[in-house]
């Protein structure tokens, strides 16, 4: 924002922003409790049967508030997304109204130019009737704020919990997208996440694990969690983290194996950073095979380096839950160095523009070895990671049900 602007531009402007963001995230809030079809679907149904055309990258800028979509686009969203109940229509339309107003005066405080606002006739000409209106709307949008990111956070929590192993639908009668209801029933799957550091595997293991019932296995984080619960594995991996040397493959495959006899392991689990050299791969397969089980599908996430040099730099996550991510840019937190359970944000202590050079080059030599297998057996999925967090979980939906069939 401008930094002279006058405090009353500013509270206009930042109440129209806060209201943006709030809208955005109750239409985000409605999208999971639709079931959570994709922007795709949502696009189709509307071509279909609709009064408005509704692209998915439109409906994804509205998702993110981007900007205020118009309200004709608006209704026919919320129609998709709720059906035709005509409370919902009208409560939305207010709710659009309350930020395009909020919209209007920040343009108009902003420009100064009162006499062009008569021309709209949500807007008064006397500018200073958007202060005290600004400010009680700013109150309820904070208090909101906070309340439906919470909620949003839950009902797809609750939602995915409902619909898990329960076929079509969920308790409450709506439908969940046939694409995501399709995974939701799978009986387990072993994945293995492929991509270079910052292709967003732990960014995407965070929704894929809920659907698909399974723990995200981190190579990295058992590592630590071994040294930290000072495991005789992880006292032989710090004697040679100590050292500079690389922990032995045998050490890392115990861990793994360790990992993968833990009971919530039973539908399957996402494993992300091992196998890396091929030889561990046999280790891998072996441990499966013991009981009669092996590899489902590997997941590969491919993103230009320059992107992964950018993500990388700006990745934060919660030091008491590092499934918790952010990006400084990207996914910023609401409060500046803070997740949203309360925990501090930190960098990852191997990310930094100085290593992703050579991490890159060693994800070049040994992971694109066990890819290469994968794709020979017709079991790899290749992913494009860029774009949107929403589109590549998209993208990731619908190449997994193409895959399991
Ligand atoms: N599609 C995306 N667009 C922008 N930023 C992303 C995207 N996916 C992930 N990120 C951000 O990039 C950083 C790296 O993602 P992460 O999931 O940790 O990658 P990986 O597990 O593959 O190393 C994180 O800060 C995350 O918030």
């Amino acid at each position: 924002m401008d930094e002279s602007a006058t405090p009353e531009v500013r509270d206009t402007q930042v109440s129209y922003e806060v209201a943006l963001a709030n809208f955005a995230a109750a239409l985000y809030e409605l999208r999971i409790d639709a079931g959570a079809p994709a922007y795709k679907e949502i696009e189709k149904a509307a071509r279909q049967q609709g009064r408005v055309s509704l692209s998915a990258s439109a409906i994804s800028e509205a998702l993110q508030g981007k900007r205020l979509p118009s309200i004709d686009f608006t209704l026919e969203l919320v129609r998709q997304l709720a059906g035709g109940d005509p409370r919902a229509t009208d409560s939305w339309r207010e709710r659009w109204k309350e930020v395009r107003l909020l919209q209007r005066s920040a343009k108009v405080c902003r420009a100064g130019m009162a006499a062009s606002v008569t021309e709209d006739p949500l807007v008064h000409p006397d500018t200073s009737v958007y202060q005290e209106e600004a400010q009680a709307i700013l109150r309820k949008a904070k208090e909101e704020a906070a309340a439906i990111v919470q909620a949003a956070r839950a009902r797809a929590d609750e939602l995915l919990n409902l619909a898990a192993r329960s076929k079509e639908t969920a308790k409450n009668g709506r439908t969940i997208a046939p694409s995501v209801a399709r995974l939701l029933t799978r009986e387990s799957t072993r994945l293995l996440l492929l991509g270079p550091p910052g292709a967003g595997k732990g960014t995407q293991a965070t929704f894929l694990k809920k659907v698909l019932d399974v723990p995200h296995i981190h190579l990295g984080e058992i590592l630590r969690q071994n040294i930290r619960d000072g495991e005789e594995a992880g006292l032989i991996a710090k004697h040679h983290i100590d050292r500079g040397g690389l922990v032995p493959d045998d050490v890392l495959i115990a861990m793994v194996n360790q990992r993968l006899l833990e009971a919530d392991t039973k539908h399957g689990f996402l494993l992300d950073g091992f196998p890396y050299p091929r030889e561990t791969l046999g280790a891998l397969e072996e441990i499966l095979a013991k009981d009669g089980l092996e590899v489902d599908v590997a997941l590969k996430f491919e993103i230009p380096k320059s992107e992964a040099v950018k993500r990388i730099a700006g990745r934060r996550m919660c030091r008491n839950d590092s499934s918790h991510l952010y990006h400084l840019l990207y996914a910023a937190p609401q409060q500046d160095g803070a997740c949203h359970c309360g925990g501090p944000l930190i960098a990852r202590p191997d990310d930094s523009r100085s290593t992703i050079a050579e991490r890159w080059v060693l994800w070049q030599q040994r992971t694109r070895p066990v890819s290469a297998v994968y794709g020979s057996r017709e079991r790899l999925i290749t992913v494009a990671g860029v774009g949107d967090v929403n589109d590549v979980t998209d993208r990731v939906i619908s190449a997994l049900t193409a895959f399991f069939g």
